[in-house]
């Protein structure tokens, strides 16, 4: 299945606990177009696991709209929703022996995994043996998962996370509690699904040079998007209410207050020189 889309437009999302209300995510916008490798980053109860888990169709937002390919996830019935993880979109949760089943073994794993795909008509389904492979796991198909490594296990679950071809891969910290070979099998793993099966894949990590090395970075702070990296040079992010964030030792720097400013002719945006400083050519011009 080629990639797929998601696109959050304004998404809020409230949890509401015993009266109280949490707001974990205030109004992301975010693209991830078809084929991409996008890693979600930020500071702990920042909203990455909501976000991910609202992706996956495990809960509506509150408010705003979330689309993965041609679907509008707020609109969909939980049995579409259910049908819709178990094919399309392939989620592997945090925590390896929660994606596998202990007792069969990896070739099992895989196909138990596809039989819910199998009954949907149009949708390719490839060997067991031949998805092991792909994340790096050639020849142990015969084996549990109790007999291999925390790295192959991760690679174990990421397999069972593919195994119905899905266009959009959801997974939540694929590296933690794995060592450097690990980690690098992981990603390897991960680029082989992106590259050989076109599949888009987010990833939620606490690893922040795992995450760079996935080639699209997205901060997520306070319930937003708060930034973006990509190759190796950090962006702020405009959202549609036409609010940017700063990371935070950037706002110390400058001081709350300080002012940018605004061309409405060029639609640009900067911050206002110190007094004192010399202008740059454009201002010269503009004068
Ligand atoms: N089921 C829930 N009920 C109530 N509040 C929740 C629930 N899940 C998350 N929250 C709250 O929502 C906010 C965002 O949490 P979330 O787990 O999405 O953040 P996170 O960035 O994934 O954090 P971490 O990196 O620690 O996993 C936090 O304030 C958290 O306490």
């Amino acid at each position: 299945m080629m990639g797929l889309a998601a696109v959050c437009a304004r998404v809020l999302h409230v949890y509401e606990i015993e009266g109280s209300r949490v707001m974990a995510l205030s109004g992301v916008d975010l693209t991830i177009h078809s084929g991409e490798m996008v890693a979600l980053v930020g500071p702990s109860g920042s909203g990455k696991s909501t976000l991910i888990a609202l992706l996956a169709g495990l809960m509506r937002p509150s408010a705003g709209r979330i689309t993965v390919g041609a679907y509008d996830i707020g609109r969909l019935s939980d049995a579409e929703l259910s049908r819709l993880r178990g094919t399309e979109i392939g989620v592997v949760l945090q925590g390896s022996a929660r994606n596998l089943l202990p007792y069969v073994s990896l070739y099992r794993n895989v196909w138990l995994a596809q039989r819910r795909a199998a009954a949907t008509q149009g949708i390719e389904l490839y060997d067991p043996e031949e998805i092991l492979d792909l994340v790096g796991l050639h020849g142990l198909g015969r084996a549990k998962p109790g007999r291999l490594t925390a790295g192959q296990r991760q690679r174990a679950a990421l397999a069972v996370g593919i195994a119905a071809s899905p266009g959009l891969l959801l997974v939540d910290e694929p590296t933690s509690q794995l060592d450097a070979a690990g980690r690098a099998d992981v990603l390897a793993a991960l680029r082989a699904v992106n590259t050989k099966r076109d599949t888009t894949i987010v990833a939620v990590t606490h690893d922040v040079d795992f995450g760079s090395e996935l080639g699209r970075v997205v901060t997520i702070r306070d319930g937003r998007v708060g930034a973006e990296g990509r190759d190796g040079q950090d962006f702020a992010v405009l959202a549609a209410d036409g609010t940017v964030q700063l990371p935070p030792e950037v706002v110390e720097g400058l001081g709350p207050g300080a002012l940018f400013l605004v061309d409405h002719d060029k639609f640009t945006v900067r911050l206002r020189p110190e007094s004192g400083e010399e202008p740059d050519d454009d201002d010269q011009e503009e004068s």
